[in-house]
């Protein structure tokens, strides 16, 4: 764990934390204020924080993990015979990964001074979850800076983006190095990749993946874990701290060793879980989430 003394800290590193924190250079006094108690933040020490009501819905539920063609089949399904629409399963998806975090990672007991969270959004439908995920912390008092590096010339991820940003959240336009991410973030949200990733990872993604190997600040993946095989894992690959699966989990997620597992997306209708056999559990009264771990 790193700790960053402030203390005749140079210019040159402060612009580089300006950046990473998505502050513009011009700095009014009230930037100026913000930066501040930011950079207040770095001289604390990075600790996780124990969730409350850990194992409150600690199950032996047989939840079926799913093989990448049956994920993609359900995904398939959902659109093609429920007639959903990818900006509502989206929304949903990316509602329940701000929500997990929440109550994992409550904004008021993050070690820095400000809630800061770092997501990186892939190419595909898992950085679109990241992009609702950002959104719906802001609005839960979290402080999200994104990097997307990688944006689809769609309408879908387009608006995405134009909402957040409308929103005020700052988009980084390149990777930070490992000891900044762990200086400036408590947390790092990982949508980059979800069930559609296949082969040896195409840059600009390994080296993102390959910075947070280096980070220390606990990483929360949304779906899988990015760079995993979806049904084999990945032992050498990136180990998060907190695993969101989203309709069900998916065979990789049974090599997670994180702390905190959460199922997500709950918007599955009786009949298709029940073609698939899905043994979903039963969410909490109107909660989005359930705790699987
Ligand atoms: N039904 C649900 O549960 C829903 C889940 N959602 C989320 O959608 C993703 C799956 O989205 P999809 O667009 O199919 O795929 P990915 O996001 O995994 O990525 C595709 C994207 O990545 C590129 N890619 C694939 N392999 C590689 C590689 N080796 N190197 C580099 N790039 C690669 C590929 O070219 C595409 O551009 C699911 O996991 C959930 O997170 C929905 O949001 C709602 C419904
Ligand atoms: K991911």
């Amino acid at each position: 764990m790193s700790t960053v003394q402030l203390t005749g800290v140079k210019t040159k590193w402060m612009f580089g934390l300006r950046t990473l924190l998505g502050i513009g250079f011009l700095v009014t006094s009230q930037g100026g204020k913000v930066l501040s108690q930011r950079a207040c933040s770095l001289s604390q020490s990075l600790t996780r924080t124990e969730l409350p009501c850990r194992a409150l819905h600690s199950m032996a539920h047989p939840v079926k993990y799913l093989g990448q063609k049956e994920a993609q089949g359900i995904d398939e399904e959902l659109f093609s015979d429920y007639s959903f629409s990818v900006d509502q399963l989206m929304e949903l998806a990316g509602l329940s990964c701000a929500t997990a975090v929440a109550k994992a990672y409550p904004a008021e007991s993050m070690v820095k001074a400000n809630p800061t969270v770092l997501i990186i959004c892939g190419p595909g439908n898992n950085g679109g979850d990241g992009l609702v995920c950002a959104r719906h912390l802001q609005l839960f008092g979290y402080e999200p800076t994104i990097l997307y590096p990688k944006r689809p010339n769609k309408p879908l991820f387009n608006n995405l983006t134009i909402q957040c940003e409308k929103m005020g959240i700052s988009f980084l336009s390149e990777m930070p190095e490992a000891k900044m991410i762990d200086e400036a973030y408590n947390l790092v949200v990982d949508a980059i990749f979800g069930f559609s990733f296949q082969g040896a990872v195409r840059e600009p993604f390994g080296a993102i993946l390959s910075t947070l190997k280096k980070t220390t600040v606990p990483i929360a993946s949304v779906d899988i874990p990015s760079g995993w095989d979806v049904e084999k894992g990945s032992p050498d690959g990136i180990q998060p701290d907190m695993l969101i699966s989203l309709t069900a989990p998916k065979q990789a997620a049974s090599q997670f060793r994180g702390r905190y597992h959460f199922l997500g997306g709950r918007f599955v209708p009786p009949a298709l879980e029940k073609k698939y056999q899905l043994n979903l559990p039963k969410y909490p009264s109107t909660d989005c989430v359930y705790q699987l771990t």
